[in-house]
């Protein structure tokens, strides 16, 4: 996909927006969250508050150009999403139910097409197709 312009929301110590930044052609950008007035990004990487993901998602897909892919951190929630709720410790309850909540709600959204990676805590893909 050949990513230029980048996103990221989360970014805490900096290993994943470098890990970004370092597949980046050298005049490539990795931005936060701002307003960008009409620019598009190629990618977009979300690993910050779970309860807001899919208002995050909301307004990144309109920030993604089509074609570009948005990716989102922590969508199998330590496995708690494929658990019934009462077996999730209660402090994971909010988190798990939102990043379900997410993961129901990018399957069934027809502007993207959608790979759940299951490596580390879960990486969901999502490619920007309208
Ligand atoms: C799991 S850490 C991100 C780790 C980061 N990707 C890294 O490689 O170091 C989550 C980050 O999201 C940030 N965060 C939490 N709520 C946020 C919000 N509402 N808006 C923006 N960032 C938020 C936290 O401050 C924290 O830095």
């Amino acid at each position: 996909m050949n990513p230029k312009r980048t996103l990221e929301i989360g970014v805490f110590t900096g290993y994943s927006l470098l890990s970004t930044a370092l597949a980046l052609p050298d005049d490539g950008l990795v931005n936060l969250l701002k307003d960008q007035g009409e620019e598009l990004f190629d990618f977009a990487f979300v690993d910050a508050d779970k309860t807001s993901y899919k208002g995050y998602h909301e307004q990144i897909v309109k920030l993604v150009k089509v074609g570009g892919v948005i990716a989102y951190d922590n969508t199998l929630w330590f496995g708690f999403v494929a658990k019934e709720e009462a077996e999730v410790p209660e402090r994971f309850r909010n988190d798990r139910n939102a990043i379900l909540q997410l993961n129901k709600f990018l399957a069934s959204d027809p502007r993207v097409d959608v790979a759940q990676i299951s490596v580390g805590d879960g990486i969901t893909l999502c490619r920007r197709i309208q």
